[in-house]
């Protein structure tokens, strides 16, 4: 592993199987364009919140149309804006290669909505997510020290990706999974 992994100790209580394995380090992430793929894909198909915080005008303003008064409250539909035809071709599907670099116009997706809204999973302009990059950096980490074990569903199981929204979006049938070391050959 390149960068600077840590080797686990040889009597880690993780398991016999991945004795030899490292710890993914942020270092080597650099190195994973398509793990950072996964991520932005699934934080656009499958975002956390699906509506930004309220925010309101504090004098009329009229938008295209549409009038929003002084004080009324604006909510944002993230996910209307993550899953728009206009901007996403076949956009229900989870296709990481969206977001990779160079093969597919969406490869630079503008997070902070300076440039362009196609993606609103952490907002946009001022009061946007200030720790997206935060968030970005440690689902990139966790998934990626998760991938050193194998997933599979309980026998019988399947993944059932159906959302439930709560004060953010969770499973509706949680994942039940066995997790296997996976053992170096
Ligand atoms: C996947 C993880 C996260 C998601 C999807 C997320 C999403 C959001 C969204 C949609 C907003 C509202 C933006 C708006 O109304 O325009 C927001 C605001 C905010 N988030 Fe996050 N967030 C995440 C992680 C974090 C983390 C890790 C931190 C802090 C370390 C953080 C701190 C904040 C704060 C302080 C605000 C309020 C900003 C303001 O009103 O000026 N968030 N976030």
């Amino acid at each position: 592993m390149p960068g600077g992994g840590r080797r686990l100790e040889e009597n880690s209580e993780i398991g016999e199987g991945i004795r030899e394995a490292e710890n993914i380090m942020e270092d080597d992430l650099q190195g994973m364009p398509y793990l950072k793929a996964v991520i932005m894909e699934s934080l656009r198909r499958h975002p956390p919140a699906y509506f930004a915080l309220p925010h309101s005008v504090t004098e009329d303003v009229t938008i295209e149309k549409f009038l929003l008064p002084k004080g009324a409250k604006v909510r944002f539909s993230v996910a209307d804006v993550n899953w728009d035809k206009k901007n996403w071709e076949e956009s229900m599907l989870f296709r990481p290669e969206r977001f990779m670099v160079g093969t597919d116009r969406n490869d630079e997706v503008d997070l902070t909505g300076s440039k362009e809204i196609k993606m609103l999973t952490f907002g946009a302009g001022r009061r946007m997510c200030p720790g997206y990059v935060l968030a970005i950096l440690h689902l990139e980490l966790f998934v990626a020290n998760l991938v050193e074990f194998l997933w599979k569903p309980e026998r019988g199981e399947e993944v059932d990706l159906s959302e439930k929204l709560e004060l953010t979006t969770i499973m509706k049938n949680p994942l039940r999974a066995q997790i296997i070391p996976r053992r170096k050959k």
